[in-house]
């Protein structure tokens, strides 16, 4: 007779006051078995319970219903994403809800297949140098695939973003791929180093001083670059309107000439968000996909029938030197590996949420003033996916019967409002660049054998290794 609470059920070992923080202090070696054992906790408590850390909550959701809820209504970053303030305060992963909702609605043109397409060609060339490195590592047994991968998916998003001449090009290439790649294991290491989540305390520590020194160095290569690009363009800039009319074959228009654009015509932007939006864009592509690509290949080595269904229509489709924009379309079981990779495998395993106001769900109330962390590994394996929700397979996208109804239930990009704007430059680039590997190469190699850890993204703590052999 008595009502029946509307707070989740909480995880169990919570001690008065602090709460899970002990516990979480003890698992900091191994943060992902952790974090798996609340998930599965989660998964048999109808997909929704909370920690405790000291008097904050942190509500863990896996429920698609009750996640497409929170991620459409709760748009503020957890106090995390805001580490990473001093760098790209405005980019669109960090910012305020404000700010972001502005920014996104005059960046989502930008992503459009109409420009993307000019992207195809550039595309190739970068796949083509990949498969000419990996060629040299060929019939020469297990390789760690890891930094040809980042090399790749950096100098495509940087190209693509900043549209440099040849001759200029390998600075970025180099000193700031390298930068970028340095600034992001900063914030991880932070996030996952409680002592230093205080800023009095962050602002004493060594990692704080190399962090100001990375910004350094990476304001010193990319305000020269938005200078320069300023006056060669000399006020001739891409519209939201033409960004798609220049498709003569190997050229295109990079982002930066849209945000010029914008700040210079349109007074929209200024230079520090200029770069904090490029910036970004590198950030959250450069992780996120090679993770995706690596596992990929993995996952072609552990399903070699899957391999050689995927070679099949990468021959049926891919006749000359290049992959073009029609013939990318037509990768239709590619695309759907790809996505059975992502589901199974997502690198953002978690995006969290600020609750600025109550959340009332059908069955829970989450209470303001604390965080919700959306479990997007665990929505992708949701018992809607049917009782192989945890098997690889890709058949499934193929026929859309065997998807789950809700289409929250497919997270690898995120949900909701704030979902990946990257999510399509994404798709092409890695069905560009898998055709060019799988024509080249039979891939051996076992995802199976991994171990993973888990930062901002979820990567192996074991060499990725693969064997390539070349096909006839
Ligand atoms: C397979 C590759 C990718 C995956 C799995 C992925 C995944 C994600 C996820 C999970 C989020 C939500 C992050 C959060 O809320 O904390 C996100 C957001 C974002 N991604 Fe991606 N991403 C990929 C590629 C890219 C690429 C290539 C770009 C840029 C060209 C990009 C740009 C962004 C941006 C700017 C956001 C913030 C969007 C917003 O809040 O409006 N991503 N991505």
């Amino acid at each position: 007779w008595r009502p029946r609470s509307r707070s989740p059920p909480k995880y169990p070992g919570a001690l008065p006051v602090i709460g899970h923080v002990p516990k979480i202090l003890k698992n900091l070696n191994d943060l992902w078995t952790y974090f798996r054992k609340i998930c599965d906790y989660m998964v048999e408590h109808d997909g929704l319970i909370s920690l405790q850390v000291g008097p904050h909550s942190i509500y863990v959701v896996s429920d698609p219903d009750d996640a497409s809820v929170i991620a459409n209504t709760c748009l503020e970053k957890s106090y995390h994403y805001k580490f990473s303030n001093n760098f790209v305060k405005n980019g669109l992963v960090t910012s305020d809800s404000a700010t972001w909702k502005v920014h996104r609605k005059i960046l989502n043109p930008a992503f459009s297949p109409l420009v993307l397409n000019t992207y195809v060609d550039e595309m190739n060339v970068q796949a083509q140098h990949l498969v000419s490195k990996l060629t040299l590592y060929a019939e020469k047994g297990p390789i760690d695939v890891k930094g040809f991968i980042t090399e790749f998916v950096l100098r495509l998003i940087c190209r693509t973003s900043l549209g440099l001449k040849p001759e200029d090009q390998e600075m970025i290439d180099t000193d700031y791929a390298k930068a970028i790649d340095e600034i992001s294991r900063v914030y991880n290491e932070r996030g996952f180093n409680v002592w230093l989540y205080p800023s009095f305390m962050y602002d004493l520590s060594a990692l704080k001083r190399k962090e100001q020194e990375l910004i350094t160095r990476i304001e010193n290569i990319i305000n020269p670059v938005i200078q320069k690009r300023r006056s060669d363009l000399k006020g001739k800039y891409i519209t939201n309107d033409d960004a798609s009319t220049d498709s003569v074959k190997g050229k295109f228009k990079p982002l930066l000439d849209l945000l010029l654009h914008l700040a210079d015509e349109e007074q929209i932007f200024s230079d520090t968000e200029i770069r904090e939006h490029l910036d970004t864009f590198v950030l959250a592509a450069n992780d996120t996909t090679s993770a995706v690509l690596r596992n990929t290949l993995l996952m072609l080595g552990t399903y070699p029938d899957v391999q050689e269904r995927l070679y099949k229509e990468v021959k049926e489709v891919f006749h000359n030197e290049d992959l073009g924009k029609h013939d990318l379309t037509k990768l239709v079981y590619s695309e759907a590996v790809i996505k059975e990779v992502l589901r199974l495998h997502p690198p953002v395993p978690f995006v969290a949420r600020d609750l600025q106001s109550d959340v009332v769900l059908p069955k829970y109330t989450l209470r303001a003033g604390n965080t919700c962390a959306l479990s997007l590994y665990d929505l992708n394996r949701h018992s809607s996916w049917g009782p192989d929700a945890k098997e690889f397979n890709p058949d499934r996208w193929l026929n859309p019967d065997t998807l789950p109804q809700n289409p929250y239930a497919f997270a690898g990009f995120s949900i909701g409002k704030r979902n990946c704007i990257g999510k399509k430059y994404a798709m092409m680039t890695l069905k560009t660049s898998l055709a060019h590997i799988v024509r080249k190469f039979h891939i051996s190699g076992d995802i199976t054998d991994l171990k993973w850890k888990i930062e901002v993204v979820l990567k192996p703590i074991t060499p990725a290794l693969v064997t390539l052999t070349l096909r006839s």
